[in-house]
């Protein structure tokens, strides 16, 4: 299990300044959320990190390495993104096992008939899945084809940016419960962005408030319920929240 130490992540596009002096620290095995209004910079935080944006200032370590300083196949290892569109971050015209083992030969794996039947049944799926396209897919299907990708490389951390918010409401509850039983059983370390602050009492110990590119508040999932924000932005995200939850 690897820690994430993130200090002062800042990145402009242009003249926009999108992040601004981002700090957090995630314990070994956490996870831990990103929350906060649209454009507040949840996103570009997680591909900062990923060095999916690799032109930003501040330093991310992973168990206790900066990101920049890992040859890509050691950062490939350390750190996977499932990203919240299944549909549009599988590639139409590769079957299942295609997706999965370009991972493996580009990160020079060997047994992948093995390592490829261990992650379906990891995330659930049946075995002659490898010979599926993703159109022969549903969208939670999909969505597991795609946490089977990042975990195949058996990374310590993962980036789970919005991973439900495109599937329907009865497969987001089953998605969200997989992942939770793969961080049990493996030990991983989640950053979660989420819109849905039930989502994040569920699966987040904590979870961090973002406004306008910068952390306005970090917070335990036990200051949900009865609203124990103190900075004025988080309580009302978290007050909306809650008034939303009675009214539904
Ligand atoms: N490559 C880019 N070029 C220019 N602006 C960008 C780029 N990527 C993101 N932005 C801007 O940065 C801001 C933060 O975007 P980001 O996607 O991180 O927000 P977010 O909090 O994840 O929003 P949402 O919840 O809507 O996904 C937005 O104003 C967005 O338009």
């Amino acid at each position: 299990m690897k820690s994430v130490n993130v200090r002062n992540m800042e990145i402009a596009f242009g003249e926009t300044r999108v992040l601004k002096d981002v700090c957090f620290d995630v314990e070994p095995g956490e996870c831990f959320g990103l929350v906060g209004e649209s454009g507040s910079g949840k996103s570009t935080v997680l591909r900062c990190l990923s060095l999916l944006l690799s032109v930003w200032g501040g330093e991310v370590k992973i168990g206790g390495t900066s990101v920049r300083d890992m040859a890509t196949p050691e950062r490939c290892r350390t750190l996977q993104m499932v990203f919240q569109d299944p549909y549009g971050s599988l590639h139409p015209r590769h079957s299942v096992r295609t997706t999965l083992s370009e991972s493996l030969i580009v990160n020079r794996l060997d047994n992948h008939q093995e390592r490829m039947e261990q992650v379906l049944t990891d995330v659930g799926l049946p075995i002659d899945f490898l010979d599926r396209y993703p159109h022969q897919l549903s969208g939670g299907q999909r969505q597991r084809v795609a946490i089977a990708r990042a975990l195949i490389l058996e990374p310590d951390v993962l980036l789970l940016d919005e991973p439900t918010s495109a599937l329907d409401v009865s497969v987001q509850a089953e998605i969200l419960n997989l992942l939770a039983r793969l961080r049990a059983e493996k030990g991983f370390t989640y950053i979660m962005v989420s819109h849905d602050l039930a989502v994040v009492d569920h699966m987040c110990e904590r979870f961090a408030v973002m406004q306008a590119g910068r952390i306005v508040e970090i917070l335990p999932r036990e200051a949900i319920p009865g609203n124990g924000a103190t900075d004025p932005y988080a309580r009302e995200l978290i007050g909306a929240s809650l008034e939303y939850e009675r009214a539904v």
